[in-house]
C-alpha cells in the first residue's frame, strides 16, 4: 500500500521543503499538503526532486483565517476572492505538477450557497483542465466545522452532478465520513469511481490510524481489494513529535 504524508499535519513545524525531506527518510511514497502558499516555490520544487517524491494534493486559499473563514467558494458575493485563490492554487500547482486541487467551500448554507459553489467550481474545473489537473471537493464533519458548506458524500455527489465535469472528485477522507455518517467499507465501494483521493486519521481524535473506533486494518484491505493503488493521504495530527509517530506504518500499512 502507498502512502503520502500529508504535510498540513505531520513534520508541520518544519518548513515545507524540510517536511518533504523528513516524510522521504520516513518511507513515505509521495507527499501533500494544505496552504504551501508562505513557501518559495523553487525551494519546494528541489525538495521534492531531491527526494523523488511527487506532491498530490494541495488546497485553495481558506481566505481570512483572522475572521474564521475556511473557504470561500461557496460564500455569496466573495466571487472574485474564491476565483483568485483558485488561480492561485493552480499556478503553485502548475509550477509543481500536483495534480489534485481541494477548492474549499468555506461557512455557507443555502440554494444561493449551493449555486455560487457549483459556479466556481464550474470555473475551477474548465481551469485545471488546461493542465490536467483534477479538482477535489471533501466533505469536512460537523464537530470541526461546524457550518461548514459541504458536510456528506450524498451532498458532495449532488454538486458533482451539477457541475458535471469529469475532472471534478470526491476527497474521500474516511475520518470525516466515519463521523458523519458510517459504513465506510461500503461506502468507499459505491463512490470509487467519484473518488480522487482517499484520507485517513483516526476517530474520532484525528490521531494515528492505529487506534480508535475505525479499523483501519479492515479499511486498507478493502481499498485493496478495490484496486485503489493511489497513494493513500496520512492525514492525522501526532500527539508529539511525528517521527515517533509512525509505528503504525509497519504495523498496519507495511
Ligand atoms: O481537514 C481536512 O480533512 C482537509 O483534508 C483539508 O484539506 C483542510 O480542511
Ligand atoms: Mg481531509
Amino acid at each position: 500500500m502507498k502512502l503520502s504524508a500529508n504535510l498540513g499535519f505531520l513534520w508541520a513545524d518544519r518548513p515545507l521543503p524540510d517536511a518533504i525531506h523528513a516524510a522521504k527518510a520516513a518511507g513515505f511514497d509521495a507527499v501533500e499538503c494544505h496552504w504551501p502558499y508562505i513557501f518559495d516555490i523553487k525551494e519546494v520544487s528541489m525538495a521534492l526532486a531531491e527526494t523523488g517524491l511527487p506532491m498530490l494534493g494541495l488546497n485553495t486559499d481558506r481566505g481570512d483565517t483572522s475572521v474564521g473563514e475556511n473557504g470561500l467558494s461557496a460564500l455569496v458575493g466573495r466571487e472574485a476572492d474564491a476565483r483568485a485563490a483558485i488561480d492561485q492554487a493552480i499556478a503553485y500547482a502548475a509550477a509543481l505538477n500536483v495534480p489534485n486541487i481541494h477548492v474549499m467551500a468555506g461557512f455557507a448554507q443555502g440554494d444561493a450557497a449551493h449555486a455560487c459553489f457549483i459556479e466556481n467550481l464550474i470555473y475551477a474545473c474548465e481551469n485545471a483542465a488546461q493542465h490536467g489537473m483534477t479538482i477535489l471537493i471533501e466533505p469536512l464533519n460537523s464537530y470541526d466545522a461546524p457550518g461548514y458548506f459541504l458536510t456528506t458524500t450524498r451532498q458532495g455527489l449532488e454538486v458533482i452532478k451539477d457541475v458535471g465535469r469529469a475532472n471534478l472528485k470526491l476527497m474521500f477522507d474516511c475520518y470525516h465520513v466515519q463521523l458523519m455518517e458510517g459504513d465506510v467499507s461500503h461506502k468507499l465501494k459505491a463512490l470509487l469511481p467519484h473518488i480522487g483521493h482517499i484520507q485517513f486519521a483516526s476517530v474520532p481524535t484525528r490521531g494515528t490510524p492505529d487506534q480508535g473506533e475505525l479499523n483501519y486494518a479492515h479499511v486498507f484491505k478493502v481499498i485493496k481489494g478495490l484496486n485503489y493503488s493511489a497513494p493513500l493521504g496520512a492525514e492525522y495530527k501526532p500527539s508529539g513529535d511525528t517521527d515517533a509517530s509512525l509505528g503504525w506504518m509497519k504495523t498496519l500499512a507495511g
